[in-house]
């Protein structure tokens, strides 16, 4: 896909980060598109040599939804390989995702779903071809099912240089049972330290260059990705955009586990902030240590 095509709402909101800190520059609203930190195409890219794109699926109990899912992503266009990390499950879905033509790698035992992308990232690593860019990688959920397909327009943009790491945007979910407190959360602690605020934060629909994902590591721990993935991003210079992507998921219901999820994803971003917080304040006083010693 092209860029052109109106599919980025939220360009012209993009933080457009000067690698300075906290507050890095939010582009203004001028209608105009972002352009990513790191110029595309990169080196090794060329018409007979395009990018190409792995798609890693970070998956836990995800039997009944991976095959889809993997047929899906297979669909999607510039798609090299698909990759599924099994986290621990104690269902098939290591089988099921290779019956359907993925690569599988699987936890022996659970480590979240953070821990599942930076195995996936290593795996992708390993088969990138020398002399040849790196495959910019897109992580999707496991239960998207078919609509995996619909992640395609997350490519364009980073392909294209626009943008260093496009997000999902999802349209409302059925049976979806939050009340936004992690979601509100997640998204004013990102605005309070970079000054931009996404409107689905938590949204691990995720295409980034290699360069990015580099930059990004280490991810914060479990559901803490998205959130400290975006702040490290924007604080970094790189430049990011939502995009809307029709997408199903199995959204959360309002019972008892949905709450609990929610209680386990609600601890993990404060933990990603927190950390990120306290390393704000300690590189603002090294640098007026710095100030100091340089009068
Ligand atoms: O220990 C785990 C738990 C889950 N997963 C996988 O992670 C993905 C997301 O999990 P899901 O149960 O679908 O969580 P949701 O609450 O629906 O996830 C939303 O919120 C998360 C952040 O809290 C984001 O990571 C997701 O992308 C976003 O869809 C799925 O493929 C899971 O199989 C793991 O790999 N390991
Ligand atoms: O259902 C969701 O969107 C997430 O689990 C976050 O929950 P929230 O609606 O309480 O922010």
């Amino acid at each position: 896909m092209n860029t052109d095509q109106g599919a980025i709402s939220m360009g012209a909101e993009t933080t457009s980060g000067n690698g300075d800190g906290a507050g890095a520059g939010v582009a203004p609203r001028t209608g105009a598109l972002p352009v990513a930190k790191t110029p595309r195409p990169p080196v090794g890219h060329n018409r007979r040599n395009p990018q190409r794109v792995a798609v890693i699926i970070p998956a836990k109990d995800e039997a009944d939804r991976i095959a889809s899912t993997v047929r899906a992503a297979r669909a999607i266009p510039h798609v090299d390989l698909v990759l599924v990390v099994d986290d621990g499950s104690t269902d098939e879905t290591q089988h099921v995702a290779r019956d359907a033509g993925a690569v599988v790698v699987r936890h022996s035992h659970n480590r979240g779903k953070a821990a599942a992308m930076e195995t996936g990232a290593a795996v992708v690593a390993m088969r990138d071809a020398d002399g040849r860019a790196p495959r910019l990688l897109l992580f999707i959920d496991g239960d998207l099912g078919d609509s995996a397909v619909n992640t395609a327009p997350l490519v364009g943009p980073v392909r294209e240089g626009v943008a260093d790491v496009a997000i999902a945007l999802l349209p409302p979910q059925p049976g979806a049972g939050g009340r936004g407190i992690v979601v509100g959360t997640a998204r004013r602690a990102i605005q309070h330290l970079t000054g931009w605020s996404p409107t689905q934060p938590l949204s691990g629909m995720r295409c980034l260059t290699r360069e990015a994902f580099e930059a990004a590591t280490p991810l914060a721990h479990g559901w803490g990705v998205e959130t400290g993935m975006t702040i490290d991003l924007l604080r970094r210079g790189y430049v990011a955009v939502e995009v809307p992507c029709d997408l199903r998921h199995r959204a959360s219901s309002n019972d008892l586990k949905g709450q609990v999820h929610r209680a386990t994803q609600y601890r993990d971003v404060l933990l990603a902030v927190n950390a990120r917080r306290l390393r704000g304040t300690v590189d603002a006083v090294r640098g007026m240590g710095k100030d100091r010693a340089s009068h």
